[in-house]
């Protein structure tokens, strides 16, 4: 046991959300205990080294909300730039809207002038699945067709997840909008905003909103677990904590290489996604979206791995059968010692920010 009322493993969006609501709405005491050098989690952003150029060093984060309550609670923390989140996929040397819209379609069948309703028409004659998905080659297959699954699906996928679509959940692909307007927007949120100052000031002004919040860094709370005297909420990976007891869970890492390019604009929006047989997945550009002034631009190529930090939890039937069972290791903890688990990591879901913050703000009002 500490001496504080709450303990909270992990210094990102979901750690930032309970530490800062608990002790603001419960006057709770709070130490928070990041692994890595610094807070914000994945959500990191920094000046890239030698520029004044912020750049994501954990991957892009294109925030968007379905709901007001999450932007306003965050807006206590930040002003807001709006979000500028285009992006395009390279087929055979020419760039394309990614999500597919109007102009996609036209591109990729070599169509002039589409309609939604000839579009539809000419995806229907198209399509290589008929009925409920099962999976995420099934959904798209049923949606926009052969091919358009080949062209822009199948093999970015088998690169971002190592394996084809037909062994990934629907939802995972069914992540990206398809649509049969001329919409170029990457998300369908009605609220697309980035934090004017960066993720990490923003992530950092919640920890340091009450003196009642101590934070540790450099300090890997599975070596010296301390708990709080009311709860502690664990926002690591759920198999790490129970030292992959049930085996490991699948988890699908990234390697990023960054570049300083001696130039304005590397290219036309923030993302451009390689569906291809390049090693890579997408090269972003990371300066559309935060605005920033500058002669030279950094640009950041993916390369997916299976070694490496944690960042997606693999949606599958075989680690959904996995995952259930260590969440009822889970509860287990939770009555013996009061651990909550929380977060895309450490309830092992494939969620964006503004999904880990509102479902930290719903696990903080439940904890007492
Ligand atoms: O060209 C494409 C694009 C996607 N896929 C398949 O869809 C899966 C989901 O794509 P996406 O939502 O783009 O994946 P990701 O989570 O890596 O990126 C988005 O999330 C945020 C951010 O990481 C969290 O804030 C970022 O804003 C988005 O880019 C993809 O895995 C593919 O299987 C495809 O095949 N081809």
């Amino acid at each position: 046991m500490s001496q504080y009322d709450l303990v909270v493993v992990g210094g990102g969006p979901t750690g930032a959300t309970v530490a800062e609501f608990s002790a603001r709405t419960r006057g709770w005491s709070v130490l928070v205990v990041e692994r890595r050098n610094h807070v914000a989690g994945n959500c990191y952003d920094e000046s890239y080294p030698g520029t004044d150029l912020l750049w994501h060093r954990y991957g892009p984060h294109y925030l968007r909300f379905k709901n007001t309550e999450t932007f306003d609670y965050l807006g206590r923390f930040t002003e807001w730039l709006p979000g500028n989140y285009v992006v395009k996929a390279q087929v055979d040397g020419r760039l394309v809207p990614m999500p597919i819209n109007l102009e996609t379609i036209e591109l990729i069948h070599g169509e002039v002038a589409l309609t939604q309703e000839s579009a539809r028409r000419l995806l229907e004659a198209d399509l290589g699945f008929h009925g409920e998905a099962a999976n995420s080659e099934e959904y798209i297959l049923g949606k926009a067709g052969r091919r358009l699954y080949d062209t822009l699906y199948d093999q970015y996928t088998r690169k971002q997840w190592g394996r084809s679509a037909r062994f990934l959940d629907p939802s995972v692909c069914g992540r990206v909008p398809i649509r049969f307007d001329r919409n170029p927007y990457y998300t369908d949120a009605p609220i697309q905003v980035m934090p004017r100052d960066g993720y990490t000031a923003l992530f950092d002004r919640m920890l340091r909103s009450s003196p009642l919040i101590d934070v540790v860094t450099d300090v890997d709370w599975l070596h010296e677990p301390v708990h709080g005297t009311r709860a502690t909420v664990f926002t690591g990976p759920l198999d790490d904590y129970f030292q992959a007891r049930l085996g490991p869970l699948p988890w699908r890492s990234l390697r990023f290489e960054a570049e300083v390019k001696e130039q304005e604009w590397f290219q036309p929006c923030v993302q451009v996604n390689y569906p291809g047989a390049e090693p890579y997945t997408r090269k972003v550009e990371i300066k559309h979206v935060t605005r920033q002034k500058s002669a030279r631009t950094v640009v950041v190529t993916e390369f997916p791995s299976d070694v490496g930090d944690p960042y997606y939890p693999v949606p599958a039937r075989e680690s959904r059968e996995l995952h259930q069972r260590y969440v009822e290791l889970a509860d287990e903890e939770g009555e013996k010692r009061g651990v909550v688990f929380g977060g895309r990591l450490g309830n092992y879901r494939y969620i964006n920010t503004d999904e880990a913050v509102e479902s930290a703000l719903e696990l903080a009002a439940r904890l007492s």
